[in-house]
């Protein structure tokens, strides 16, 4: 269990909180969290070199510098996200600590349910990374959602396209909400600030300066161009150019704790950036940010070569001025203090044992994000209805003459062929619920096992209402094979080619997550399947090539023959008669006693005897569980 600290340097609100509600194991004690000579190479070229750096609890470090000088491959490195050339990463002086149960990392772009309200997305969040016992998780919850601010629109959605919700500000703060909930010792952002406007960029930054303070974080976080206010919120500052160290002491003057500029004579501290700019030669000019000046001086984008050296060279310098200056202005406060032993360095999560209890929260989740997007799903729902009515009211009353043979034959490939087609559909929802993913299994929350299991068990049901919807809507209207059974097997059959393709939509969505090309090669694919399915072009006709393979590999082949046994066996297709002549369009049983085809003479004519339909059933489910698997490996290997 960690222990406490003394509640009395605490900010009122959480040290209330730790009184009033008994959150005992939330405010693990203070860390160090340090790094040096980090470096990271890609074909001998340096893409980082030489970082160093240290940082204790409470305090927040900017990484900045020009567009391309490192600032993510830094946030990479330090997060063991790419494996660093050479290097060190210490906390509290140890190298042996895990990385994924330490750090929580916040990416650029907000990854949220639209439909969930921010109380329920951090909730959600809470039950996927804490404990299964932990206690008081509800009064957790409510202390995290006040520290950052947010307890005036906890019960607002996050907003969807159809439907307004809380700001870009406050979406921010429920990302970095769900990744601090787990109280993560180390919290690292991806330009925490980026798109926000400079009310909205001060808001997120303050609430990660006072959470980092009651919760004893660490915090680094990448920005651009802060204003002075957001700027003087950081304590240190790394700037970095070309992969290299430009400086790395103190940010503002103001964010300093005081015992650190009074205690130090100027002969042994110099101060922040500002003075460390004038002291090599750079002031600011008057009325200009500092930050500005800083970046500016080391980007070499649009450099004019003034002064007759290269922008190299100008790099180098400016480097070298680091080298001599640093002594005095990288000044660290003693942290030898934090160095105890009996700390626990680890997040409060769960155990990745838990995935069947993660596979039934995420799916929980899902229904709930099922049942209120509109859009994604509701539309879905009703792309499957207006099919039914269109079939219900084209093929209406069909009969059974066998002029009609075709026409039934057409209502079956419609239905596997485009049912399955709308699956496509289902792709922008999947790529929402991935990018949600994407961030959360970065943090440990969940694995790839936990996420598939909640994909199908919550697909499953809403496929098939889908399935029945449709089949309800237009068996009776078309007139097929009458009786339940036959019902309940054309709507069987069914969902399992529409789960199939829907499968297969999710994984070519998994292996290239972008939606157009997602939706451009799952239609190509989808016609494919139609091509050698066996209806346009008979299965004895198609060429060897595609016969062997692709047609036997095709979840439309078994579902539409599944289907088309199911409802043409037992019934007899009248041949018409001319000048009393019975003229069946293919060999009858029947004749001459009856002037008829039966189901079965149907179904040896197209060439579908084949195998019992148990034996197709369980190709279709082998085929669904393979794409499903396919889908897990996918996921496993593709990180982000
Ligand atoms: N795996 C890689 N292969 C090749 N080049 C890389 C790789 N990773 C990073 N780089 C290069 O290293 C440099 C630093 O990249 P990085 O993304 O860390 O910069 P940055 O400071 O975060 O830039 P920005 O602010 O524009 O996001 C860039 O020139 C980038 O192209």
């Amino acid at each position: 269990m960690l222990h406490l600290l003394p509640t009395s340097n605490m900010p009122d609100s959480y040290a209330d909180d730790i009184e009033k509600n008994g959150i005992p194991f939330l405010i693990p004690p203070p860390i160090t969290l340090s790094w040096s000579d980090l470096a990271y190479r890609v074909k001998e070229k340096n893409i980082l070199d030489g970082v160093s750096g240290q940082l204790a609890s409470g305090q927040l470090l900017a990484v900045m510098g020009p567009s391309g000088a490192g600032k993510s491959t830094f946030l990479d490195v330090l997060c063991k996200r790419v494996k660093a050339a050479s290097g060190e990463i210490l906390l509290n002086g140890s190298p042996d600590f895990d990385i994924t149960r330490t750090v929580s990392f916040v990416e650029q772009h907000d990854a949220l349910f639209g439909v969930l309200t921010v109380r329920e997305t951090v909730s959600y969040a809470a039950r996927l990374s804490l404990p299964r016992n932990t206690p008081n998780i509800n009064a957790h919850i409510d202390a995290t959602l006040r520290s950052l601010g947010l307890q005036d629109v906890a019960n607002n959605r996050i907003g969807t396209p159809l439907q307004r919700g809380i700001s870009g500000g406050q979406k921010r703060r429920v990302t970095i909400a769900c990744s601090v909930i787990a109280r993560p010792r180390v919290l690292v952002l991806d330009e925490p600030t980026s798109g926000l406007d400079s009310g909205s960029a001060q808001e997120v930054m303050a609430s990660i300066k006072r959470l980092a303070q009651e919760t004893n974080m660490v915090c680094i976080a990448t920005i651009h161009q802060p204003n002075w206010e957001v700027f003087s919120l950081f304590d240190r500052l790394t700037l970095l150019a070309a992969g290299r160290v430009m400086y790395n002491g103190p940010a503002s003057i103001f964010s300093l704790p005081r015992h650190i500029h009074l205690s130090f004579p100027d002969h042994v501290f110099a101060g922040d950036i500002d003075q460390y700019l004038t002291d090599i030669g750079y002031p600011s000019p008057q009325h200009t940010n500092p930050v500005d000046q800083a970046i500016a001086i080391v980007n070499t984008e649009f450099y004019d070569n003034e002064n007759d050296i290269t922008s190299s060279a100008h790099l180098d310098n400016i480097a070298s001025a680091w080298i001599t200056h640093q002594s005095r202005y990288n000044i660290i406060p003693d942290n030898n203090q934090y160095h105890t032993s009996d700390i626990i360095l680890v997040k409060q999560v769960s155990e990745s044992r838990d995935a069947m209890r993660k596979a039934i929260i995420l799916t929980q989740r899902n229904f709930v994000n099922y049942v209120r997007n509109l859009l994604g799903f509701g539309i879905r729902m009703g792309m499957y209805v207006g099919m039914g009515l269109m079939l219900a009211t084209i093929w209406i009353h069909l009969g059974t003459s066998t002029d009609k043979i075709n026409d039934r034959l057409s209502v079956f490939f419609f239905s596997v062929a485009f049912l399955g087609f709308m699956s496509v559909a289902g792709i922008p929802a999947f790529l929402e619920e991935r990018a949600v993913f994407v961030r959360e299994r970065s943090n440990g929350l969940y694995g790839p096992g936990a996420y598939v299991l909640a994909n199908t068990f919550a697909v499953v049901p809403f496929l098939f209402a889908c399935t029945i919807l449709f089949s309800v809507i237009c068996y009776w209207a078309i007139g097929l094979h009458p009786g339940a059974k036959p019902f309940f097997r054309f709507t069987l059959y069914l969902f399992l080619g529409v789960m199939a393709a829907e499968s297969q939509s999710i994984l070519i969505a998994a292996i290239i997550p972008i939606f157009v090309a997602a939706l451009a090669l799952a239609s190509f694919m989808n016609g494919f399947w139609m091509c050698v399915q066996g209806y346009f072009i008979r299965a004895t006709s198609l060429p060897r090539f595609w016969y062997y393979w692709a047609h036997w590999i095709d979840f439309q082949t078994f579902s539409f023959q599944l289907i088309v046994r199911s409802d043409v066996k037992g019934l007899t297709f009248q041949c018409p008669t001319i000048d009393g002549s019975c003229l069946c369009p293919f060999t009858s049983s029947l004749v001459p006693t009856q002037c008829a085809l039966t189901g079965d003479d149907i179904v040896k004519n197209l060439g579908y005897e084949g195998a019992n339909d148990g034996l197709y059933v369980g190709v279709l489910i082998i085929i669904i569980v393979f794409y499903r698997m396919a889908m897990w490996v996918v996921l496993a290997i593709r990180k982000r």
